[in-house]
């Protein structure tokens, strides 16, 4: 196997889907602050490449870091409306903390997981609801400027802003990630908004494993499943990191997904 793989959260819902599906395929690195329970770590992963510490903790975090290939930092504080201080640490200062110790250790890759909510003012009221509806042609890209919701998502345009910075002065490949809505099994029920973000635990585990494969320097994509409703284009997806999503919300629809 090449070098390992480095996974902050490890123990979240992100990082569970991603170690689900591929759990098997990396040598991996798993960090959290909460310890992980042996259902959560696949098969083959020795005790010493777990790690139970703070991404603030820039020693623990340079020792998880050291050997890596490629770093996807996930860890943070995943809820919208999450206090400042909150993201102030986890989220910021957390990623500056892993950024930090990755640069230093060389590593060639980064998947940083950014977030819808870091666009989430696009969504303005002459917008929505069509911008949720597969009739509508708005898109957006990864080419905007960030334009957050709440607290939450400015720290992910934060994250974003990190990374670029890290990638100019360091040379380190980074891919930021804007996750849609991550809903195990299903789309989400009676939500329009989360059924054109949904995105499969399947799809997510694909996309991170092809953020670790592919050949990029600085990028900026949407993380959702190949959902008739859209308002993320998942073309630069597809074309540079060679994404190529199985699962749609539409085929969901009897389920409470119809359009009106
Ligand atoms: N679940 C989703 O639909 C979306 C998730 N994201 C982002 O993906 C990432 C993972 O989200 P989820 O898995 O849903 O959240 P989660 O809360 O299920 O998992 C986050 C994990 O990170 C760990 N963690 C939090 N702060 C930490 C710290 N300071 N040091 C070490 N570990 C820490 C937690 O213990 C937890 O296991 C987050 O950065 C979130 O903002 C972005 C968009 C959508
Ligand atoms: O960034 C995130 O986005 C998802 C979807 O947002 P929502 O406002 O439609 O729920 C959210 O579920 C997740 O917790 C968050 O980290």
């Amino acid at each position: 196997m090449d070098d390992p793989v480095l996974l902050t959260g490890a123990g979240g819902r992100v990082g569970q889907a991603i170690l689900r599906h591929i759990g098997t395929d990396y040598d991996w690195r798993l960090l959290d602050r909460e310890p992980l329970s042996d259902d959560k770590i696949p098969e083959g992963v020795a005790d010493e490449a777990v790690y139970a510490a703070d991404i603030t903790d820039r020693e623990a975090v340079e020792e998880a870091v050291s050997g890596v290939r490629a770093v996807i930092h996930l860890a943070g504080d995943p809820r919208p409306e999450a206090p400042w201080n909150s993201v102030l640490q986890n989220n910021i200062d957390g990623t500056h903390t892993v950024l930090e110790a990755a640069a230093e250790a060389g590593v060639e890759k980064f998947a940083f997981a950014s977030s819808n909510h870091a666009v989430g003012n696009y969504e303005t009221a002459d917008r929505t609801p069509d911008l949720y509806r597969s009739h509508d042609d708005f898109r957006l890209d990864g080419t905007e400027l960030p334009r957050p919701s709440n607290l939450y998502g400015v720290s992910k345009a934060t994250g974003e802003i990190l990374t670029r910075y890290y990638h100019d002065e360091y040379g380190i490949s980074v891919v930021n990630v804007r996750i849609g809505n991550l809903t195990e099994g299903h789309p989400p029920v009676d939500y329009e908004r989360g059924q054109a973000m949904w995105l499969s635990y399947r799809d997510c585990a694909h996309l991170f494993a092809r953020c670790i494969e592919a050949d990029y320097e600085f990028e900026t994509v949407y993380g959702i499943s190949n959902n008739d409703r859209k308002y993320y284009s998942i073309d630069r997806a597809k074309e540079v990191l060679g994404f190529d999503p199985i699962d749609n919300s539409a085929e969901f629809e009897d389920e409470g997904g119809d359009e009106e």
